[in-house]
């Protein structure tokens, strides 16, 4: 680059002056470098003046560059015809040879004789001159003074040149001109400062046009994105959202409002974070209570219930919620205490714990996303209809259900999706229309239907953002970089 500005202040100390095309032809060098000469020149004062100019300039097409090498489409026409002419249809087998025969045509280069069985295509001149082919080589000269206009448009119609517009600059001596640049200071030293130096020394323009260092900024999680995206998904479907901000929970919402036996398996403390301060809950709504207990104990309202001994002990109880449905018991609880019923439709997206034994894919606390609508004669076929709309707002179009067993819902399906980026069925979720034995203890009418459903919003992120192992996406392992790294919008496969 020195060398170059160099031999530019020199070619102007003896010229005068100087235009960079002409500039890059002399040195031999791309445009593009002696323009980024010129501005190096430029950044260390008036060394140099610089008028910008417009020239419009002919160039060749990838065709007009295919003539020049190898001849026009005619001239090869042309000399593929032997002295006693040749069929068409064989000729036409050249590349170009349409295009080809009719210029050939025109210029009277070749006739076709009908009086031949097959006809026969034959030469009209012993020999041609190639003139496209000429002026496509000097245009690459760029010596182009003979080719007259007519050419020139001609050319462009067949699409072998095209004009394009050049910048380039002239030159002249600037106030400042010298033949060396002086070193520009960077930085304002205080030696600078208590020599009186800087008053001499040049010192480099700011740079306003620079890109400053990326500002340093907060990042969203993966699991925030993806849940925003599933918060979108239900408000836009009507669904409010319901307060779930009690982690800890006890065990008559978790599970004995949900028609869960106390023996059940998932009620041990293998499977289920119990609290040992405060161990228990003391304040239940006592009528509810008992209704509970009994269809637990000896059934109601068309159920034979379990038939054990209901304890108000196991009830008690306090434990980090398994399930966000807790939540959804309360709330429908809350519903059924309204005087009058009205339908509602309620999600929500929080974390639940499980004792769990950790693995790549599983961790002792997750996030549940949860749905459910409370109506009048709601029907399975109605909670087809909702995953259909609300998984195609996902992009999931292929869903699958397996039935499965909730002690609290009946029928209960697994609902799995056709992944194509993996290229198999994956469950999703579980799903199910509350049981009537945990339903009306709370007091909702008869014919209300809730139909309910419960997904973890790990799963869905992992697939989307492409992890396979659940520690890589959250928890005490996680690299920080991931989250500034995930992208803001993903293309769903
Ligand atoms: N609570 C269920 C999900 C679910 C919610 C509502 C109805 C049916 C199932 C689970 O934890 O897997």
């Amino acid at each position: 680059m020195s060398q170059l500005i160099e031999g530019i202040l020199r070619y102007l100390s003896e010229n005068g002056n100087a235009n960079t095309l002409s500039l890059s032809q002399y040195f031999n060098e791309e445009h593009q470098k002696i323009v980024g000469a010129l501005k190096s020149i430029q950044a260390h004062g008036d060394f140099v003046i610089a008028d910008p100019i417009a020239n419009k300039k002919i160039e060749l097409t990838d065709e007009g560059k295919l003539i020049a090498e190898k001849g026009s489409h005619e001239a090869n026409v042309f000399a593929e015809i032997p002295d006693d002419g040749i069929e068409q249809s064989k000729l036409m087998k050249l590349p170009n040879a349409k295009i080809g025969f009719s210029k050939a045509m025109s210029a009277g280069w070749i006739q076709v004789d009908k009086s031949c069985v097959p006809p026969l295509v034959k030469k009209k001149v012993p020999e041609i001159v190639d003139t496209v082919q000429e002026h496509m080589n000097q245009i690459i000269k760029g010596d182009i003074l003979n080719i007259s206009d007519k050419d020139k448009q001609e050319y462009k119609k067949r699409k072998l040149i095209q004009e394009v517009v050049v910048k380039s600059f002239n030159l002249t001596k600037g106030p400042d001109f010298s033949l060396t640049l002086t070193k520009l200071e960077t930085d304002l030293t205080s030696d600078m400062l208590l020599a009186g130096s800087w008053k001499k020394l040049k010192f480099k323009d700011y740079n306003f046009e620079a890109l400053g260092a990326p500002l340093e900024s907060g990042y969203l999680h993966p699991l925030v994105k993806v849940r925003s995206e599933f918060r979108q998904i239900f408000l836009e479907m009507g669904f409010s959202e319901m307060p779930t901000n009690n982690y800890v929970e006890n065990s008559f919402w978790n599970f004995d409002a949900l028609f869960q036996p106390q023996q059940h398996p998932a009620r041990d403390a293998h499977d289920t974070f119990f609290i040992s301060d405060p161990k228990v809950s003391n304040k239940f709504p006592m009528d509810y209570l008992e209704r509970v207990k009994k269809v637990h104990s000896k059934g109601g309202y068309g159920s034979q219930g379990y038939g054990y001994d209901w304890k108000i002990e196991e009830a008690q109880k306090n434990l980090l919620r398994t399930h966000t449905t807790a939540v959804s018991a309360r709330m429908l609880f809350k519903l059924a205490q309204q005087k009058e019923f009205k339908p509602i439709k309620l999600f929500s997206i929080d974390k639940v714990f499980r004792n769990e034994t950790l693995d790549a894919t599983h961790l002792a606390e997750f996030h549940q996303v949860e749905g459910l609508i409370a109506d009048y004669n709601l029907t399975l076929g109605d909670l087809i209809g909702v995953f259909a709309e609300f998984f195609k707002k996902l992009g999931i179009t292929q869903l699958e259900f397996k039935p499965a067993y909730n002690p609290y819902t009946e029928p209960s399906m697994e609902i799995f999706c056709f992944h194509p980026g993996l290229g198999k069925w994956i469950e999703i979720g579980n799903s199910g229309v509350f049981r009537p034995e945990m339903l009306l203890p709370m007091g909702l009418p008869e014919d209300v239907c809730v139909i309910a459903w419960g997904l973890s919003l790990e799963r869905p992120t992992m697939i989307k953002y492409g992890f396979n192992n659940i520690r890589d996406l959250i928890g005490p392992k996680v690299d920080l970089a991931m989250i500034q790294r995930s992208p803001i919008c993903r293309l769903n496969k």
